[in-house]
C-alpha cells in the first residue's frame, strides 16, 4: 500500500526526517513512535501529500506522488497534528463542508454523515456550534472528518490526544473497525496504545528510522533466560557449546544465565535442549523462561542506539 524510499524532509538546515524507508501493507495498523521533534508529524504530512518531501520517493497505491497524490488524496482520510477548526460554524455544517471537500457527491453526503457521526459518537452535538465542543469531543469531530467517505488509507497524529480512558479505549476500538478496510498509520506517545492496537511500529529518532518491526516479532523472543540452583564454569562452557545456543551470559551471584538462541531455533526446542543440558550436567534447574521484551524497554533501546534488529 504504502512504499517510501529514503523519504526526506529538511526545514532549512534541520533534516526533520532523514533518509526513512520502509513499505507497509494493505489493512495493517502501524504505529509511528518517537520523542518529541522525532519526525512523526512531518512523516506524516509527507504521507498525506500535505508536505512535498526534500529528497526521496513516495508510492500509495500504486500513485508516485512525484507525478502528484491526487488520486491518493481522495482515498485518504487524515486527522493532522493540529485540525483546523471553524469555531462558529455547526458540526453537522462542518462535516457537510468536509464531505464536499472530498467530493463525496450530494445525495451521498446525508448518509456519510450519520455514519461518522455515529461511529464516533457526535450525533448529540450535530446542532452546536463548534467552539461549544469540548477537547474531546473536537477530537472526535476531527476522527469524523477523516473517515468521511470510507478512506482506504488513514493517516491519524495522535487520535487518543486529549481523551480520557474511557473515551481512549473507544477510540481503540472504533480504530480497529476501521482498520478492517483501510490502512492506518498513527502516531502516539501511549506505548500500551501501540501496542494493543497496531500490527506493526516504526520508530523514529531525530528524524530517522530506528526501528521498523512487528509486534508479533518483538513479542516472541529469541532470548531466554535460566536460574539453576548452583551456577558453574562447566555449565555455562556446556550451556554455550549447545547448538541452539548462539550466546551465553552469566549472572554467578544470581545463578542465573541469559542465553540467546540462533536465528530460526524456537524457543521451546531450545528449552528441551537446555533443560537437559542443566540435568547432564548435575545442576538443578529452578526456572528456564522466554525474556520479555516490552514494547517500553524496545523504544528505550532504539532511541539509545542499542537496538539489536
Ligand atoms: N514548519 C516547521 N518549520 C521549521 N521546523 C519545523 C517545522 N515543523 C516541524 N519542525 C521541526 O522539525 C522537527 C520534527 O518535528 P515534528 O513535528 O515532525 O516532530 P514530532 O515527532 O511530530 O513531534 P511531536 O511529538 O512533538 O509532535 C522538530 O525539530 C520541529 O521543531
Amino acid at each position: 500500500m504504502i512504499d517510501a524510499q529514503s523519504l526526506t524532509r529538511h526545514y532549512g538546515k534541520l533534516s526533520a526526517v532523514d533518509g526513512v524507508t520502509f513499505q507497509i501493507e494493505q489493512n495493517t495498523i502501524v504505529g509511528l513512535l518517537g520523542h518529541n521533534g522525532a519526525g512523526k508529524s512531518t512523516l506524516m504530512k509527507m504521507l498525506s501529500g500535505y508536505l512535498e518531501p526534500s529528497a526521496g520517493s513516495l508510492v500509495v497505491a500504486g500513485n508516485n506522488y512525484a507525478q502528484g497524490c491526487r488520486a491518493v488524496q481522495k482515498m485518504l482520510g487524515y486527522l493532522p497534528e493540529a485540525l483546523p477548526l471553524y469555531p462558529e460554524m455547526i458540526v453537522a455544517d462542518y462535516l457537510d463542508f468536509s464531505a464536499a471537500c472530498k467530493g463525496i457527491a450530494r445525495q451521498e453526503r446525508s448518509r456519510a454523515l450519520r455514519e461518522v457521526m455515529l461511529a464516533t459518537d457526535i450525533s448529540e452535538q450535530m446542532l452546536w456550534p463548534i467552539h461549544r465542543l469540548s477537547t474531546c469531543l473536537r477530537q472526535r469531530l476531527g476522527v469524523a472528518q477523516a473517515i468521511l467517505g470510507s478512506p482506504r488509507l488513514l493517516i491519524l497524529d495522535e487520535p487518543t490526544r486529549g481523551l480520557d480512558p474511557e473515551q481512549s479505549q473507544n477510540m481503540r476500538a472504533l480504530i480497529k473497525r476501521l482498520a478492517r478496510r483501510a490502512t492506518v498509520v498513527l502516531s502516539s506517545h501511549i506505548m500500551a496504545e501501540v501496542d494493543a492496537l497496531c500490527d506493526r511500529v516504526l520508530i523514529l529518532h531525530q528524524g530517522r528510522l530506528a526501528l521498523d518491526a512487528s509486534l508479533a516479532d518483538l513479542r516472541s523472543s529469541n532470548t531466554l533466560q535460566l536460574r539453576v540452583l548452583q551456577s558453574s564454569e562447566s555449565l555455562h562452557q556446556a550451556l554455550a557449546a549447545l547448538q541452539e545456543v548462539a550466546s551465553v551470559e552469566g549472572l554467578a551471584d544470581d545463578n542465573s544465565y541469559t542465553l540467546r538462541l540462533r536465528d530460526k531455533v524456537k524457543p521451546d526446542v531450545a528449552s528441551a535442549a537446555i533443560a537437559k543440558c542443566v540435568a547432564h550436567s548435575g545442576a538443578s534447574l529452578c526456572t528456564l523462561q522466554p525474556q520479555q521484551r516490552d514494547l517500553e524497554s524496545v523504544f528505550h533501546e532504539a532511541t539509545h542506539g542499542a537496538i539489536s534488529r
